[in-house]
């Protein structure tokens, strides 16, 4: 699920559809590219001990405003007076003039064309900054894929990271629902979707998925929040009607919750994990989405557990820890050095 939606919360309940995804967007986008923010917001400063010495609530402030008028594109003047606003309100008056100053330079820089943007010249090392920078990605990211993918590639690959996600929704069958209900649901929603071009059971979703948590069928298991691309693992598998399946890194259980529903109530996934709160969510989710009759839930290390039990089963599926880069787009975290 969406990390920023969850995040916000019930903070924005208020906010019509237009404003939540304005929210969502300043909040996800502000935490991508805060490197490229921050290195503009330096630049902008008087001297580096300014930036450095920063008040944490002003550097956000101005990392929303920059976010505004450098990505965002919104009307320059609007975006200096609300965030001098805020400013006001969030510290004191006195910081609002210093977000009016910061600002009003960035719009001048930015009508003349002139960002104060690092050039892509220089040794390797220095290039990799460069793209750090640029990119909004750490150094030590851009040195591995530029060294694996070659540069052009791997700007593609940042540039994908910091594109906004789209999300998929699976229509669980289990509780009878199939995804015609889900279109008509996010049809009444409002939410503009596509449907799957590979998968039966999934809906794509690029904006909207407040609504969804709102209308409450994420809460209720009639529907989850699952990239076509677990989908696609479960597809290979194909579970069957009273197969047994062992689901050996399961948990939280993305792919056993799917393969779980398509044995149609007759057959089992034995999914084992060596995390007890992440299959305790497995469980619980299980019970929701009504295939708990199905999941059979293993606490165990695997390196050791087929020493112990001798369990046996024609459809194995190992989806091992991994380093979670290929979904950082979703995941939307500020990447460190
Ligand atoms: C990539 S996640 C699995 C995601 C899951 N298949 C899904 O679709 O939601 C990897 C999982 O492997 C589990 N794991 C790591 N080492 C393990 C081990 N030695 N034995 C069992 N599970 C392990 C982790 O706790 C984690 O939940």
């Amino acid at each position: 699920m969406g990390y920023v939606e969850r995040t916000l919360g019930f903070r924005t309940r208020d906010l019509d559809d237009r404003d939540l995804r304005l929210v969502t967007d300043i909040v996800g986008g502000t935490i991508r590219w805060r490197r490229y923010l921050d290195h503009l917001i330096g630049s902008l400063c008087h001297d580096e001990s300014m930036f450095r010495s920063m008040e944490p609530l002003l550097l956000q402030v101005l990392r929303i405003g920059f976010y505004e008028i450098v990505k965002l594109n919104m009307p320059p003047y609007a975006v200096v007076d609300e965030n001098v606003k805020l400013a006001k309100v969030a510290l004191r008056p006195g910081a609002g003039n210093m977000v009016n100053g910061i600002l009003r330079k960035l719009v001048l820089v930015k009508e003349n064309n002139s960002l104060p943007l690092p050039k892509l010249e220089g040794d390797s090392r220095t290039q990799a900054r460069a793209l750090a920078t640029l990119y909004s990605h750490p150094v030590w990211m851009v040195r591995r894929w530029t060294k694996y993918l070659g540069q052009e590639e791997a700007i593609q690959l940042m540039m994908w990271n910091n594109s906004d996600p789209s999300f998929s929704l699976r229509a669980n069958a289990a509780k009878g629902i199939t995804r015609d209900d889900l279109v008509m649901q996010l049809n009444s929603l409002k939410v503009p979707h596509e449907v799957s071009l590979h998968l039966d059971d999934f809906v794509r979703v690029k904006i909207g998925l407040q609504n969804v948590i709102r209308a409450g069928w994420l809460k209720e298991g009639l529907c989850s929040v699952q990239d076509e691309s677990a989908g696609l693992v479960v597809s290979v598998v194909d579970p069957q009607p009273g197969e047994d399946i062992i689901d050996c890194c399961a948990a939280p259980g993305g792919k056993t919750l799917y393969m779980a529903s398509r044995l149609r109530g007759k057959g089992k996934v034995h999914a084992i994990d060596i995390n007890k709160g992440r299959l305790r969510i497995l469980k619980e989710t299980a019970k929701l989405q009504k295939v708990d009759g199905v999941v059979d839930t293993i606490h165990a290390d695997l390196r050791t557990f087929a020493e112990n039990s001798p369990m046996k089963s024609g459809k194995v599926l190992l989806d091992a820890p991994c380093s979670g880069l290929g979904v950082l787009s979703k995941i939307c975290v500020g990447i460190e050095d």
